[in-house]
């Protein structure tokens, strides 16, 4: 399949690659996307992610993933991406700094109930969640 999208803007960066906002152009035209890319040569944690990823499709705490594909890009060469449903909100992380490093009290209550929901699905399937210190 021939997916061709535009990078709107950088959301992030992890341990293992970038994360751009993008839209699409082709096959479907303008869905948008969080889209986390890997150089093919180190993207096996990537496809193992978006593996881990697709069978948490039923689960609303869960980030969705709508699959990977990938692309030549004149810079990097061969690259592996994956398309994951775009978190507008952005990440606690940027909850807290707009709220001088805080969450405020009224949003504890949900978002507290969000992750251990999330965990609870994430564990019943056998996986542990793992998050990187850097
Ligand atoms: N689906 C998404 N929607 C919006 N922003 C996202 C999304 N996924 C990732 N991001 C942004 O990109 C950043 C990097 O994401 P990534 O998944 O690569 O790493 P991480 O989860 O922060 O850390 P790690 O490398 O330990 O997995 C995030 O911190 C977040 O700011």
């Amino acid at each position: 399949m021939n997916v061709k999208v535009v990078k709107i803007k950088v959301l992030g960066e992890g341990c293992f690659g970038v994360v751009h906002l993008v839209k699409t152009i082709a096959p479907v035209y303008n869905k948008i996307y969080a889209m986390k890319s890997a150089d093919e040569d180190h993207s096996s944690f990537l496809r193992k992610e978006e593996e881990i990823l697709q069978q948490f499709a039923d689960s609303p705490n869960v980030v969705r993933c709508h699959g990977g594909f990938t692309s030549v890009e004149r810079e990097r060469g061969v690259v592996y991406n994956m398309f994951m449903e775009y978190a507008a909100e952005g990440s606690l992380l940027n909850l807290m700094r707009k709220n001088g490093g805080r969450i405020p009290e009224r949003d504890v209550k949900c978002y507290t109930r969000m992750i251990l929901e999330g965990l609870f699905d994430i564990h019943r399937k056998g996986f542990v969640h793992e998050h990187h210190l850097y």
